[in-house]
């Protein structure tokens, strides 16, 4: 056993160094960084470009340069989450530099790793190209990569790439849970509070903006092409007792929907704790709209919403902004009313929201 880990760890000293001399050589021949596209490049010359701009840590028994990568597990259980960026859908090159989108597409998979109280560790990366990208846009992208894998702690330690029509990214992220039970969605229980730790409301100011052809308030639009997630948030979540955890990725109305469903509770939301910030205000004030939306409904920022138990004594960054409530009992319910099953299972202030609860694919 020990022995295998050793080759192992040999093993990835080798690829590390076969990664650097296949960069090096690429640069030397002007492969890299002269305007290119990717096809110029040629599929293992693109994996070479890339690979030898991204991080591998010691989680990383065996990176980039085999059939497989070799990841260690601490603690015998690895938490496995996989995203897709489309082209088009979830972002677009006029709107976004090729760097920001690296890191949004990392921060998208870091985010549900931190989002189940883990610590990410590592992440394979699929990249899927027009053959006439510019191999400039591949390698800044891989370059935001690095950066925001980098921040969170992890490595990138494998994935492919392939031709394709419009740019296509698909990120499997491991975690590890340190020895800690997973924060699922379904620990709500009535009487525990609601809280956020991260932006609400940021990300869809900013496509609000982009979609209308302008550039500001940059503070938005920088927001919707890099999310934060407050990714230690997430285990802090766990040593501090949450009952439940999610990124809010779709909205928050629609993400706290997931935790009510699952936990088998309704939740309702205090407007009066949530906070709008000036630039939000003013971009809802250009377009006639009510700030607010933006905030229950906005996905992309990957802030995180938890659960807790009354008398858990949060941190300042932890903003409660509603609680759990039971139920409706299917005794209480009228005839001809609908089912309880059918009820909205997020309430703001009280009220059933008009409107829809966050994103949708395919509505
Ligand atoms: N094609 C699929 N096959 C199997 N399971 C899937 C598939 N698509 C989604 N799921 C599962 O459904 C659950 C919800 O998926 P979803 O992509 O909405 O994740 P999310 O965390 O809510 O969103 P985000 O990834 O934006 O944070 C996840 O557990 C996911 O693994
Ligand atoms: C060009 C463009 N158009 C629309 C959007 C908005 N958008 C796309 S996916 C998503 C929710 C999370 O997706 P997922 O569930 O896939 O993680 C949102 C709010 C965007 N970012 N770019
Ligand atoms: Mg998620």
């Amino acid at each position: 056993m020990r022995a295998d880990i050793n080759d192992a760890r040999s093993g990835a000293a080798q690829v590390t160094q076969i990664r650097g001399t296949q960069a090096g050589s690429r640069r030397s021949d002007g492969g890299e960084g002269t305007g290119g596209s990717v096809a110029e490049l040629g599929e293992f010359g693109l994996i070479a470009a890339m690979s030898a701009r991204l991080p591998t840590g010691p989680d990383v028994l065996l990176g980039p340069g085999d059939d497989a990568a070799v990841i260690s597990v601490p603690d015998n259980r690895v938490v496995a989450t996989t995203d897709m960026l489309v082209e088009g859908r979830h972002f677009r090159r006029d709107w976004s530099p090729a760097y920001d989108v690296g890191r949004k597409a990392a921060a998208q998979n870091l985010a549900d790793v931190a989002a189940m109280g883990a610590v990410p560790t590592a992440l394979l990366v699929s990249f899927g190209a027009p053959p006439d990208l510019p191999a400039q846009w591949a390698l800044e992208f891989a370059d935001g990569l690095r950066d925001e894998t980098t921040a969170a702690g992890a490595s990138v330690a494998g994935g492919d790439v392939v031709a394709s029509g419009p740019i296509v990214i698909s990120i499997t992220a491991l975690g590890t849970l340190q020895g800690r039970a997973p924060l699922t969605r379904s620990g709500a229980r009535s009487g525990d509070v609601v809280a956020v730790c991260g932006r609400l409301g940021w990300s869809a100011a900013g496509l609000t903006v982009l979609g209308r052809g302008f550039r500001s308030p940059r503070v938005v639009v920088e927001a919707h092409r890099r999310p934060e997630p407050p990714y230690d948030a997430g285990p802090e979540a766990a040593a501090l007792g949450a009952s439940a955890l999610i990124d809010v990725s779709d909205g928050l109305l629609a993400d706290l929907g997931h935790v009510a469903r699952a936990s088998g509770v309704r939740i309702d939301v205090d407007t009066s704790t949530l906070e709008v910030a000036d630039p939000l205000r003013a971009v809802a004030a250009a377009i006639n709209a009510d700030p607010l939306a933006f905030v229950l409904t906005g996905g992309e920022d990957h802030a995180l919403a938890a659960t807790f138990g009354p008398d858990v004594e949060l941190p300042e960054r932890w903003q409660v902004v509603g609680r759990v409530l039971p139920a409706q009992e299917r005794g209480q319910q009228a005839e001809g009313q609908p089912r309880p099953s059918d009820e909205p299972p997020v309430t703001v202030d009280g009220e059933v929201y008009d409107g829809p609860a966050g994103h949708d694919h395919f509505r």
